[in-house]
This record gives C-alpha cells, structure tokens and sequence, in this order.
C-alpha cells in the first residue's frame, strides 16, 4: 500500500532539497530531518506488548515495542536518511546493503550486504530517497527476504509513479512511505521534477 506523508514540515525542506541552487551541507541536513519526521509516522502502526513494571508509586502494566526494528539503508544515498531516522528510534539495529544502478540498463547492481541477528522478526525498514524505476528497491525486497524478514517497510523520499506500480506488482506486502509522488521519469530514468541525483548531491560526487 502507498502512503504519501503530507505534512508542511516536510513539504518545505523537500522544496529545499529539489532546488539546484542548495549545497551539500543543506542538502544533507533536511535529508537527515526529513528521515526522523517520516519516520514518526512510519511507525505508527508498530505492534506493541504488554510488560509489568514498578514506577516510583506502584507496580503497573505498560506498553513497549513487542519487536526489534532494523533500518536497512540502500548505499549510498539511502545513508543519508539513517542518522535522522536513529534520532527517532536510536534502538534500532541497522542493515547495509550496498547498490548501484547501471546508467545504461537502468538495472540494479548488488555489492554489499550485512544485517543484524533475527531479521526474521525485526521490523525492517528499508530506506532510499529516490524510489524511480523500482529496480534497486525491489532488489533490496529480495534480499532481506531472502534473510526471512517478513515486515518490511520501504521509506523513500521521491517517487515516481513507475517504481511504485512496480513494488506494488512485485511485493505487494511491503507498505510503501513517499514524502512526495512525483511525475514520471525522464528518458535517463531519473524522476521529473524529483531533485537530481541524490548520492551525488548527499556525498558531493559530482
Ligand atoms: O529505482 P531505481 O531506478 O533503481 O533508481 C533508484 C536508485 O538509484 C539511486 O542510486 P544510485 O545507483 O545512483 O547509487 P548511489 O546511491 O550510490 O548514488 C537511488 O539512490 C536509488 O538507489
Ligand atoms: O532521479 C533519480 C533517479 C535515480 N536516482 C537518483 O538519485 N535520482
Ligand atoms: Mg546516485
């Protein structure tokens, strides 16, 4: 299911990041920002459990995360999100799985990946700003699948109604988190109006 996050905190600091003329600094600053404030509602939904304990008055049964959460970013620019995001929930573990997509093919390329213990029963959240053709996202579903994850989460920042469609065919268990549902992507793949090359603009590569 898509859930496109509209909130006017966010509404600003993505106008920010889309703006050609905003540097490094910036860019990364309302990434990071915009990670932690998604990641508020993203979480919403999370199952909870039922412990006893004593507060200073009396002994009283209170709610508490019934199960770990693992932020899984997609490298590099889903490293941009994490630090706002553990802001948020800094109990969280924190998977890597590293990926780039081929100019030409436009097809996802593996090259890292390391997780936590017991993804089987973490809430995993996969995070990469730019969702575009899918392909990279829809690989990262693969893999922590294939690591027996079964709640997965996957947060990005841009989308483009292309990759939606395609995780939504591909894993429609996966719930999908956007701060904004862009137009359609461009003949290189990337997404109009979308903000550029997201890695480039997070780590200064171009
Ligand atoms: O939906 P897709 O069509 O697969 O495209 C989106 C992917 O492309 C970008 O990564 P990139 O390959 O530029 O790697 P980088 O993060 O190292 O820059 C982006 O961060 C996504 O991972
Ligand atoms: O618009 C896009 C598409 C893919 N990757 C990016 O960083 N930006
Ligand atoms: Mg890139």
């Amino acid at each position: 299911m898509l859930n496109v996050i509209d909130h006017p905190l966010i509404r600003h600091k993505l106008t920010v990041m889309r703006d050609k003329n905003t540097g490094t600094k910036d860019f990364r600053e309302n990434l990071d920002e915009i990670g932690g404030l998604m990641v508020y509602e993203i979480t919403r939904d999370l199952p909870t459990k039922e412990i006893e304990i004593e507060t200073p008055i009396c002994k009283t049964k209170a709610d508490t995360l019934a199960a770990p959460i693992v932020v899984a970013p997609i490298l590099r620019a889903g490293l941009g999100m994490v630090s706002g995001i553990l802001s948020i929930v800094p109990t969280a573990k924190v998977a890597h799985i590293g990926m780039y997509r081929d100019e030409e093919t436009l097809e996802p390329h593996p090259y890292f990946e390391k997780y936590p213990h017991h993804m089987e029963e973490s809430t995993v959240i996969i995070v990469d700003p730019m969702l575009a053709t899918g392909g990279s996202s829809a690989a990262a579903i693969d893999m922590v699948k294939k690591q027996g994850a079964t709640n997965i989460k996957l947060v990005c920042l841009v989308g483009a109604p292309e990759g939606v469609k395609l995780i939504e065919e591909l894993h429609p268990d996966v719930d999908i988190y956007l701060a904004a549902l862009d137009d359609h992507l461009n003949e290189k793949g990337y997404i109009v109006p979308g903000l550029g090359d997201a890695g480039d603009r997070i780590f200064g590569t171009k």
